[in-house]
Order: C-alpha cells, then sequence, then structure tokens
C-alpha cells in the first residue's frame, strides 16, 4: 500500500527525468501499480484512511513520485456536483499524451502545491483551460477524451511530472500573481 514514504520529494533527480512508455497492454506490474496509486489517492481523500495512514490528500499522482520513471498517471477528482457524476474523474492513465489543447488558458485560483513539494510555492500556474487526451487502460485499450477546468488541470500537472516539469516551472518569479487577459481563474 503506498504510504507518503513512498512519495520521493523535490531534489530527488527522478522527479526531472522524462518519464519512460510503458509496453501496452500494461504487463501485471504496471497495472498493479496503477491499481495502487488509485487506491492511494482514495485512501487520501477518506478521514478516517487519511488520518490513520497520515496521508496528504490528493488528487492526482505520477508514478515518478514513487522513484518509477513509467509514463503512468493516476487521478481520483471527485464530481463536486452528485447530478452530474462525469464532472469528476477517476482513473489510471498508461502513455497519456495530450493531442490537442484550447487557446484558452485558465488557472487555479489558489495556485497549485504537489506531494512532492514540501513547501508553499504562492502564484498562478496558468495552463489550458481544456486538452484532448489520448491514453491506454489497464486492458490495453484506448482512449481519447475531452476535459476542461479543474479536471484538465490536474491531468497538465500529472502529465507535467512524466516530462519532469514541475508546476513551479510555470509560475512567472516576477511577477507571480500577474494574470493576462481571458485566463479563466478556477475556483
Ligand atoms: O502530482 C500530484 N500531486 O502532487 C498531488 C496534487 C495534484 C494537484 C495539485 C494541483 C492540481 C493537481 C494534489 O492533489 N495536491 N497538491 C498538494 C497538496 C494538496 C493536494 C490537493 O490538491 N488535494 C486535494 C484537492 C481537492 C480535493 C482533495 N484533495
Ligand atoms: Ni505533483
Amino acid at each position: 500500500m503506498i504510504t507518503m514514504d513512498d512519495i520521493i520529494r523535490e531534489g530527488h533527480p527522478t522527479l526531472r527525468a522524462v518519464a519512460k512508455e510503458v509496453p501496452i497492454p500494461p504487463v501485471a506490474e504496471d497495472v498493479e501499480l496503477g491499481k495502487e496509486m488509485l487506491q492511494f489517492l482514495k485512501n487520501s481523500q477518506d478521514p478516517e484512511k487519511a488520518e490513520e495512514l497520515h496521508l496528504r490528500g490528493g488528487v492526482g499522482l505520477a508514478a515518478p513520485q514513487l522513484d518509477i520513471s513509467k509514463r503512468i498517471i493516476a487521478v481520483h477528482v471527485p464530481s463536486i456536483d452528485p447530478e452530474k457524476p462525469e464532472s469528476g474523474i477517476s482513473t489510471v492513465m498508461y502513455n497519456p499524451k495530450i493531442l490537442s489543447h484550447s487557446v484558452q488558458e485558465a488557472c487555479l485560483g489558489e495556485g497549485e502545491g504537489c506531494l512532492s513539494v514540501d513547501r508553499e510555492v504562492p502564484g498562478y500556474v496558468v495552463r489550458a483551460a481544456r486538452i484532448t487526451v489520448s491514453y491506454f487502460d489497464a486492458e490495453g485499450e484506448k482512449h481519447k477524451i475531452r476535459l476542461k477546468n479543474y479536471n484538465a488541470i490536474v491531468v497538465q500537472h500529472e502529465i507535467d511530472h512524466i516530462n519532469g516539469i514541475m508546476f513551479y516551472d510555470h509560475i512567472d518569479e516576477k511577477n507571480p500573481l500577474k494574470l493576462k487577459d481571458g485566463v479563466l481563474v478556477i475556483d
């Protein structure tokens, strides 16, 4: 079972490596890893389990954060609106790829954090507001999905990890809270 002790922190070189594609269909080891990554996120969002296991609540996790330089990410974003279950996303993506993205940009009003970064880094992380992502699932089936707003931000944060990019690489150092016109602020 994955706990915070398994998550490497900034400064570890694996966080800056470009992760390798995995064979499709995923081998048993990669299927198991994906399941554990998704379970970690679910545990981290369960008050009892999070307390018992000392987990920081997370909505995404990338294999490089476990010092495993493979292109595997997990996302577990609860849908805010129970009437619209599709507004959340819960899945493991193998070899995810952003096929296209909107010109329109977006950022989280609160900025971003990272389970591999034990400090606050203030500033807007401006990303594409909408993305089209292809990925393979545990069975080796290919998917092509369109994501927007918070789900799009989360998946972009995770795909950054498999490319060795950290969220603060996107923050304008001179003026971290600068916002160009038209950037959608997501709260
Ligand atoms: O690469 C993956 N990571 O580093 C885990 C990150 C991923 C998100 C950061 C911004 C977009 C994706 C993560 O989840 N967090 N960042 C640090 C502490 C907070 C936590 C978080 O946002 N938690 C959360 C949010 C809503 C509901 C429940 N929990
Ligand atoms: Ni992160």
